[in-house]
């Protein structure tokens, strides 16, 4: 039997609302429909263990306040787990594997917004991804005002509260924002889509980005 060719990782990015997991479903549909396995995840979470991180992370209220640097190491024992019982078998066996978000939101919010040292962060992603990177990195990116108008209305929708990080002030999101602008500068995978465009449009630019990926394409 022939061993079968690694997948692919992709990741999306950008700050709340900007239409991450809108997205991530209408790209899992279309490469499904190409005959590729698909298997969609996001960060922090993705599996059982994970998820229970997760859900301490963003819980709004807490008897103490979470220290910046509980925050990053939780972000990071969320991300081993994930990577070692999801992401990898997953991508070991020739799926491709849609992340929502990943360490360049750590690199955005806990350092850029929490303005941790990226030293720090870059020795816990040494320690916890051993050198995997994703292939490719969607940045969605929308003013502030559009993505925190959108994530509020599909809040309302739902029911559902503010999370603890959707209680920080502006210059919060402003730093996050120059975070995922300053990565863009680092790493070739980036693909900058304008997601404050009607969906549609976002789709058509996502859509040229996936027929490069496609296996036999010239990138
Ligand atoms: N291009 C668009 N135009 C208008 N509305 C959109 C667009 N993209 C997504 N939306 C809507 O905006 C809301 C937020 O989208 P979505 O949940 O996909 O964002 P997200 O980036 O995953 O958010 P979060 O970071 O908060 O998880 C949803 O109600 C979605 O239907
Ligand atoms: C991976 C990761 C995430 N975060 C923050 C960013 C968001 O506010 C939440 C996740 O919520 P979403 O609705 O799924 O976007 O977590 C972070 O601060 N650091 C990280 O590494």
């Amino acid at each position: 039997m022939t061993k079968p060719q690694p997948g692919l990782f992709i990741t999306f990015e950008g700050g709340e609302g900007v239409g991450k997991s809108t997205n991530i479903a209408f790209c899992a549909e279309w490469l499904r429909a190409r005959g590729i396995e698909v298997v969609v995840t996001r960060e922090p979470g993705g599996t059982e263990i994970a998820e229970t991180i997760r859900e301490r992370l963003l819980k709004a209220h807490h008897a103490e306040t979470m220290q910046p640097l509980t925050e990053l190491l939780l972000v990071f024992a969320a991300r081993a787990q994930h990577l070692q019982a999801l992401i990898q078998p997953a991508l070991a066996r020739g799926a491709w594997v849609l992340c929502d978000r990943f360490t360049d939101s750590t690199i955005a919010y806990q350092g850029f917004g929490r303005q941790l040292p990226l030293a720090q962060i870059e020795q816990l992603k040494a320690l916890v991804q051993q050198g995997l990177e994703p292939d490719c990195t969607l940045l969605l990116e929308a003013p502030l005002a559009v993505g925190m108008g959108r994530a509020r209305g599909r809040a309302d929708q739902a029911g559902e509260a503010v999370d603890r990080f959707e209680q920080e002030q502006l210059d919060f999101f402003e730093r996050v924002q120059q975070g995922f602008d300053w990565l863009t500068t680092q790493h070739e995978r980036f693909r900058r889509i304008d997601a404050a465009q009607p969906l549609t449009a976002v789709q058509q630019q996502i859509e040229q980005v996936l027929l490069t990926l496609l296996p036999g394409a010239d990138s």
